[in-house]
């Protein structure tokens, strides 16, 4: 990246961002937050908010549904929307990636066809003609509907989908993420239309101006930084030349340990680990000889 675009940064805010308001919301100020780019509005319905960064201009906070038609139309240089609302309205945007985080979890959420638990329907091929269809995406669920030869009564819905079969529907296209939705409605799931993560769209426009993209790559770096620090920590130990190999033995394998020899002749180990199974490492690692055990937490991972 030249050092001219990289310069000019520290000057001017360059880009205009949306986030998403919902279910996205509130994991997405906290990765904000960790990534340094804290969102700061007046209260929670202040749709307009600020981040303290020569990279960014304005701030809006809106619906993840209408968020990709805005960036396509450029209204806003980069937004943060779910690919299904990307799918859905079919707006031509530029990926800069996904962020691997729901409302939850950090799994992706699925957009499911399901009906009734005891309907006797086990593929979309065996619904009939006429079938009534509930979903928040009438143009995944036509796509995907005519793509199995089904003709089907498609209806928009504006939520609570689930709770409409079988009186009000026979079939609900929705989104799942821990389950838990369809299983208070007792439904089966009986295909999978698409596997939708939290995503980074930009204006094509923008996306092809040098200044605008070297400042998207900053925000992603930071954002990517942060996801990727998450549920890991950096773990310090000291062990004596005799004792080194069994230590490195029992880190993990996938990593390679910084390993520096000190004054007196012993080794210093620094790795970054899962924080989960920390609780059987550092008492493996004490067993096996270290000891000055550090155990860091880390904000950021770039590499
Ligand atoms: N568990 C989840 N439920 C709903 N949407 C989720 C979930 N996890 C991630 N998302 C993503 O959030 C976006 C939907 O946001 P939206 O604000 O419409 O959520 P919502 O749950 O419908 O909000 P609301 O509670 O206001 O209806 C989609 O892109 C979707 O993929
Ligand atoms: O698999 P789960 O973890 O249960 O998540 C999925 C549920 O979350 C969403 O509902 P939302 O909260 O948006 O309510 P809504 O249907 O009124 O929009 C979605 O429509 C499902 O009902
Ligand atoms: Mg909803």
């Amino acid at each position: 990246m030249g050092e001219v675009v990289r310069a000019s940064l520290a000057s001017v805010h360059v880009l205009k961002l949306v986030l998403p308001k919902g279910s996205l919301e509130k994991a997405t100020f906290e990765l904000f937050d960790a990534a340094d780019l804290n969102v700061s509005r007046n209260s929670s319905v202040d749709y307009k908010a600020i981040i303290e960064d020569p990279r960014v201009d304005e701030v809006r906070i809106l619906r993840p549904q209408e968020i990709p038609t805005y960036v396509a139309e450029g209204l806003f240089d980069i937004g943060i929307t779910g690919r299904d609302w990307v799918e859905e309205t079919g707006a031509q945007v530029e990926s800069l990636g996904e962020l691997k985080y729901s409302k939850a979890t950090s799994k992706p959420v699925r957009v499911v066809v399901a009906v009734a638990g005891d309907s006797e329907v086990t593929s979309v091929a065996d619904l009939p003609d006429g079938v009534r269809v509930t979903s928040e995406y009438p143009e995944l669920t036509r796509r995907f509907f005519a793509d199995r030869g089904v003709d089907a009564d498609v209806r928009l819905s504006y939520g609570a989908s689930e709770a409409k079969i079988p009186d009000i529907a026979d079939c609900v296209v929705d989104i799942t993420e821990t389950g838990r939705a369809l299983r208070a409605a007792g439904l089966k799931v009986i295909d999978t239309i698409l596997t939708s993560y939290t995503e980074v769209v930009a204006n094509p426009a923008a996306f092809a101006d040098p200044e605008k993209r070297a400042a998207m790559d900053d925000i992603m770096t930071l954002l990517n930084g942060a996801l990727d620090a998450r549920g890991k920590v950096l773990l310090k130990v000291n062990v004596s030349a005799a004792d080194r190999d069994a230590v490195l033995d029992v880190l993990p394998s996938a990593k390679s340990p910084t390993v520096n020899q000190l004054a007196n002749g012993d080794y210093a180990i620094e790795t970054v680990v899962e924080k989960r199974g920390i609780n059987l490492l550092i008492p493996d690692l004490r067993a096996a000889g270290a000891s000055d055990l550090l155990e860091i937490p880390i904000t950021k991972i770039v590499k």
